[in-house]
């Protein structure tokens, strides 16, 4: 489940970020040479931490430090690849007279303040920018997923709740749409298939909205298992923290979301419980101060991608929940990888069924 995931949030952050669709997630699940090598490099990097003879490999090209440069040159042939592609696609369309199309995607906006060469944007830059999204927008709401689906199908009462939500939701929305909704017929691929594609397209940005509890549900899985579970700082200068304590210039200050997130002091005796419940006031999402609920970090370096992931979770979720039951395979040992991102050592191995 986890690397379907990866695929279906690369394509995302791909079409969305960079205007172009690589198809990971096609049907024959293409060989995708580009995430293997980004999370050998991911791997490698973090590694380094630990491990005090890597500049000795490095300089001798050994090892994991040799795996690490091929993974860099696939990494660096696929962004610059995208980059040319989508400056290609823009040229064309500005060929076009009088063709009035606005570029919507990330990349799009970088390419054309390159257009001003104050802005001192070149290729080497562009790949930075695409990287800096793949590394943000890939790994953290594909891991969250993964996360959130472990825990809806250990928490049955959270599943029916949450499947009782969408079924009335996709009710209402048929009303207001003044739609028919189609046959669901679990046996017949076509039919349900069909029942899919209406279900996702009576789904939009204000209506997602409303989905208070699948808001919790995400929410409740990022308190527990945040995406960046803790997240070190430099430190520039000399300094005193709020609270007295002295810091100095070159040390590190890191504040861990994943404690912070389990921490009675802050959640109450039930802090180590999934409860979606916590977030919801009389049926509505009550949210934190993101210095609580810190998963996202705060203050003006806040993530600035919140909306949009919140935006793919739900649609990715709503989906899944309203058609799909999940159950762990029987063994299947669901354990932590903690690199920068905190995801499943194991992946996450499960039976799905279908609902009507
Ligand atoms: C569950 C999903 C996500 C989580 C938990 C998350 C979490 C975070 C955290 C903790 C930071 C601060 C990192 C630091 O200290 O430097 C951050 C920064 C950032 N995130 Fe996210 N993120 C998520 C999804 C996304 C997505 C989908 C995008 C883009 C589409 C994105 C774009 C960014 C960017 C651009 C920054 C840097 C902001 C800045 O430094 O000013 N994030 N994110």
């Amino acid at each position: 489940m986890c690397e379907l995931l990866m695929r279906m949030t690369l394509d995302s952050i791909c079409k969305v970020g960079f205007g172009v669709e690589i198809g990971t997630l096609s049907p024959n699940l293409p060989d995708n040479r580009f995430a293997k090598a980004f999370d050998a490099a991911n791997i490698i990097v973090t590694l380094r931490f630990i491990d005090p003879l890597w500049k000795i490999k490095k300089f001798l090209g050994v090892g994991s430090e040799a795996v690490l440069d091929q993974s860099i040159k696939i990494i660096d042939d696929f962004t610059y690849s995208v980059i040319h592609r989508r400056k290609k696609e823009i040229e064309e369309t500005q060929e076009i007279p009088n063709n009035g199309k606005i570029k919507h995607d990330i990349l799009s906006r970088f390419i054309e303040l390159g257009k001003d060469p104050e802005n001192n944007i070149n290729d080497k830059s562009l790949r930075d920018v695409v990287l800096n999204f793949v590394i943000a927008g890939r790994d953290t709401t594909a891991t969250t997923l993964s996360w959130a689906i472990y825990m809806i199908m250990t928490h049955d009462h959270v599943a029916e709740k949450l499947y009782e939500e969408l079924k009335s939701f996709e009710k209402d929305r048929a009303e207001e749409e003044n739609v028919c909704l189609k046959p669901c017929e679990t046996q017949d691929p076509e039919s349900f298939d069909q029942r899919t594609k209406q279900f996702a397209e009576l789904m939009s940005y204000d209506t997602l909205g409303k989905l208070y509890y699948l808001h919790a549900v995400i929410t409740e899985t990022l308190r527990l298992y945040p995406a960046v579970p803790q997240d070190p700082k430099g430190i520039l200068n000399d300094d005193i923290l709020p609270d007295g304590t002295k810091v100095k210039a070159g040390g590190m200050v890191t504040y861990v979301p994943y404690s912070m997130g389990r921490m009675e002091y802050n959640w109450g005796p039930d802090a180590n419980e999934f409860k979606p419940e916590r977030w919801l006031k009389d049926g509505l999402f009550q949210n934190a101060s993101p210095f609580k609920f810190t998963a996202f970090q705060a203050g003006p370096r806040i993530c600035l991608g919140k909306d949009s992931a919140y935006l793919q979770m739900k649609m990715a979720l709503a989906i899944l929940c309203r058609f799909f039951k999940f159950e762990l395979v029987e063994g299947h040992a669901v354990e932590y990888r903690m690199m920068t991102i905190l995801s499943m050592k194991n992946g996450l191995k499960i039976k799905v069924s279908t609902r009507s």
